[in-house]
């Protein structure tokens, strides 16, 4: 199948140029002025739009038991939003159960993702240690392609992981060439808190962000860089919401370290007031971890995305329904955890940041697809328009607009954390590996049509 996209101005991280772009099979073929295209191909037209990689969410949760249920988004309906948003790969996370064998849980999340409409990848959690953990890290990165790991420092008695299985599997993941990750939270701090609010009968959603305050996060951030610093690995910071957190990132960058931290759509637009809301499902609507902070840590995160010290953005898309909310009504810890965004990541964050100047259009792309195809090593495949690279493609319609919200997103969960906010800026078609996936508010995403992403380990392997 041959499609040329005509007319629309390539935007890559590096430049923005005029060019038409020609694709074949699964991938770019071309891309110059006036090119030719056979009599059979498809054209799009994408005069006076930008023609961009499609979006990477580097952190979702489609399919997800977690906190007593299983998200409402599964592979397919979580990746053919994400399509109809722009963005045509994620990378998900295989969450092994405490005891569990890694592989065995690989294969598991392998088998729901045989749904996916979208491309997609997964990182590993590592939630306990023993020798098999190590033996099983090392067959994930050499035959599964992973090359990332995942350590909840949140979450007690489920997947927290304590000291020892962050420096076992930091140091691990270093012998193997992969990065490690963390969410960053003091999950003892955060169990105590909520023991504390909850005794003085403070059970609702708006003592979720009480129990989680920017100083526990902090902690969390500051620790798993400096076990990296003394270990000498990388480290990516997953959902960095407040200030305290940047700053650690910012230092530890300015000290000579490698460490990445990714923003999450949500954490960049919108505030804690959402908790002090009475209607309990839109307070629980919005319950999420880390929490929805104050406009200063807000600041702070665009600031920290201008600025280079956050490399990414993300969601972590991980849709529950009222009904699922509700097992918190009397006990806001029991709220599952989780929002969505997957849809939308890509038009909020051009909306407030391209359209208010804070990043250009080839910054976005860096921000969206780029950086997060480089630190998890699936450049130039992913991440670019370029001869060669993967026919995943958003052209992008910088003058349309839409008003989110959960009656006419295709996501499921019946919520949306953006609801009601007007964006300008928004996709008119997505290419997913060379179909055309999402064209002028009509969703073609195939079920099944999505492929699992490799991604090489980034040293030589060793044998150990
Ligand atoms: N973020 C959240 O609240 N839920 C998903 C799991 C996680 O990433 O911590
Ligand atoms: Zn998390
Ligand atoms: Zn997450």
């Amino acid at each position: 199948m041959t499609t040329i996209i005509r007319g629309g101005t390539v935007v890559n991280a590096d430049r923005a140029f005029r060019a038409d772009v020609l694709c074949y099979g699964d991938k770019i073929v071309a891309v110059g002025t006036n090119l030719d295209a056979p009599a059979s191909a498809t054209v799009i037209d994408a005069g006076g739009q930008y023609v961009m990689p499609g979006g990477i969410d580097p952190h979702t949760h489609m399919n997800l038991p977690f906190m007593g249920t299983v998200t409402a988004d599964d592979f397919f309906t979580g990746t053919a939003a994400g399509l109809a948003g722009g963005t045509t790969t994620i990378i998900d996370f295989v969450i092994p159960s405490p005891q569990q064998s890694l592989l065995e849980a690989y294969r598991t999340w392998r088998g729901w993702a045989q749904k996916a409409a979208g491309d997609y990848s997964f990182h590993v959690a590592i939630t306990w240690w023993a020798d098999s953990v190590h033996e099983e890290m090392g067959t994930l990165v050499r035959n599964h392609g992973v090359n990332s790991f995942k350590h909840f420092m949140a979450y007690k008695n489920a997947i927290m992981a304590d000291d020892e299985t962050l420096v076992k599997s930091f140091r691990r993941s270093l012998e193997l060439g992969a990065i490690p990750t963390v969410h960053a939270e003091n999950g003892e701090l955060v169990y105590q808190l909520q023991q504390d609010l909850l005794k003085q009968g403070l059970t609702g959603p708006s003592s979720h962000p009480l129990s989680r305050p920017p100083a526990v996060e902090a902690e969390a951030a500051n620790r798993a860089i400096a076990i990296a610093n003394v270990l000498n690995t990388p480290l990516y910071i997953v959902h960095v919401s407040c200030k305290e957190s940047l700053d650690a990132i910012t230092r530890a960058r300015a000290g000579g370290q490698r460490v990445y931290g990714e923003a999450l759509a949500g954490h960049l637009i919108i505030d804690d007031s959402v908790y002090q809301n009475p209607d309990f499902d839109f307070a629980a609507g919005h319950v999420m971890s880390p929490p929805f902070r104050g406009k200063e840590h807000q600041t702070a995160l665009w600031h920290g995305l201008q600025g280079g010290n956050l490399h990414t953005t993300a969601t972590d898309h991980c849709t529950f329904c009222a009904e699922q909310k509700a097992a918190g009504r009397n006990d806001f810890s029991k709220i599952p955890n989780g929002c969505g965004g997957v849809e939308d990541r890509m038009a909020v964050i051009w909306d407030a940041g391209v359209n208010s100047g804070r990043l250009t259009p080839s910054e976005f792309v860096r921000v969206t697809s780029a950086n997060a195809a480089q630190i998890f090593n699936i450049y130039p495949r992913k991440g670019v328009i370029a001869v060669g690279s993967d026919a995943d493609i958003v052209v992008w319609d910088p003058e349309a607009s839409r008003t989110i919200s959960a009656k006419t997103q295709f996501a499921k969960g019946g919520f949306n954390v953006f609801e009601g906010r007007t964006v300008r800026g928004i996709p008119s078609a997505t290419l997913a590996a060379g179909k055309l996936a999402f064209h002028k508010g009509e969703l073609m995403a195939k079920e099944g049509a999505g492929r699992h992403v490799d991604r090489p380990a980034f040293t030589p392997v060793s044998a150990r």
